[in-house]
């Protein structure tokens, strides 16, 4: 296996980057990623000497780069990370979420046909569905209802995947999860923005009035999940992804509040986000039936280890909550 993984530098492409090396004894990893803010070299320090990770610094909307990538390394595979992918700053310039995360998954498509990579798989979001009332799931037949500029650009990204098969006959898989947590985490998201601020006594802002829900999943678990995808998905499917575990941010801020033990009225609820999803829950259960997927942590353990991670790594995340002015 000759995989691609783009975004590799990133919170779950590093995470995915590892699992591959540790997993697959006789893969080798080419890793494209722009290293814009959120993509960070030191998610790959620890990996950084290994003959079987190729790490190059470019933009997946670069064609020539991806032709030449592609053969140089005898590509077979691409799992296609590389994404915009918060919300907020959607909310404030979304061309930038148009031009990688449609017009860069356009572009790797479009070299994948050309030069006959065997299978892509295109790392989406349950936030395509829209948003939940109080009961129900999403499932993969769920009509596709994206509310910010982040989801609809991914939403936008996995039509053209889909096009690809219908039209070229590639074999593609499309999965779509709920939201990760875990080590790597850049912290301008809700649980490590959460921990770090914790950790300095400063404010815990909570959007709204803090009941929106979410389904959490440990960023390793996805990771099994993506490579279970890659090696056993059949063609043109859409597999969900999810932690079987809503919470809602008023909890998840709670509970890290008592974890680190500091003072409730650090928590400050301020202006909600524009156009808000109310609530996320997936049903995993085409992917835990059809290829055998079961998550391994829970969310007590896996928050625990979270937050040992961010007071063992203030090394990793001090310098990048200093330049994003976090
Ligand atoms: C950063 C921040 C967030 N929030 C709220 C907004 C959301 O309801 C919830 C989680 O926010 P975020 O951590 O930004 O994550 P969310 O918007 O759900 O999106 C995440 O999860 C998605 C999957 O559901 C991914 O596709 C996105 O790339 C990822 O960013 O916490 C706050 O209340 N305060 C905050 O400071």
């Amino acid at each position: 296996m000759n995989i691609l993984v783009t975004g590799g530098a990133g919170f779950i492409g590093s995470n995915y980057v590892h699992y591959l090396l540790d997993n697959e004894k006789d893969a080798t990893v080419v890793n494209l990623d722009l290293l814009t803010y959120a993509g960070n070299k030191h998610n790959l320090d620890d990996i950084k000497d290994n003959e079987r990770h190729h790490f190059v610094k470019g933009n997946i909307t670069n064609t020539e780069l991806v032709r030449y990538l592609i053969g140089k390394f005898k590509v077979t595979q691409i799992v296609n990370f590389a994404a915009e992918s918060h919300v907020d700053r959607s909310i404030l310039n979304p061309d930038v979420f148009i031009e990688t995360n449609v017009k860069g998954t356009l572009n790797l498509l479009n070299c994948a046909k050309e030069l006959g990579i065997e299978k892509f798989v295109q790392v989406s979001t349950d936030e395509v569905y829209g948003s939940l009332g109080p009961e129900g799931y999403f499932t993969e037949e769920t009509p596709l209802a994206p509310n910010s500029p982040y989801s609809a650009s991914k939403a936008s990204a996995d039509m053209l995947v889909r096009s690809y098969n219908e039209t070229y006959g590639m074999d593609v898989n499309i999965t779509r999860c709920s939201n990760n947590y875990g080590p790597y985490h850049f912290p301008e998201k809700l649980i490590p923005l959460m921990i770090t601020n914790a950790m300095d006594g400063k404010k815990l802002p909570i959007y709204g009035d803090g009941k929106n829900i979410r389904d959490w999943l440990h960023v390793k678990d996805h990771c099994q999940a993506i490579h279970l995808v890659l090696t056993k998905g059949r063609s043109g499917e859409i597999y969900n992804v999810g932690g079987h575990n809503e919470r809602t941010n008023n909890e998840i801020v709670n509970l890290i509040v008592d974890k680190l033990n500091v003072s409730k009225e650090s928590i400050t609820y301020v202006d909600d986000r524009l156009g808000h999803d109310k609530r996320y829950a997936i049903d995993p259960t085409k992917l835990e039936n059809k290829l055998g997927w079961k998550p391994e942590y829970t969310f007590d353990t896996g928050i625990e280890e979270t937050i040992e991670w961010y007071k063992n790594n203030e090394n990793w995340w001090r310098p990048l909550k200093k330049r994003a002015q976090l």
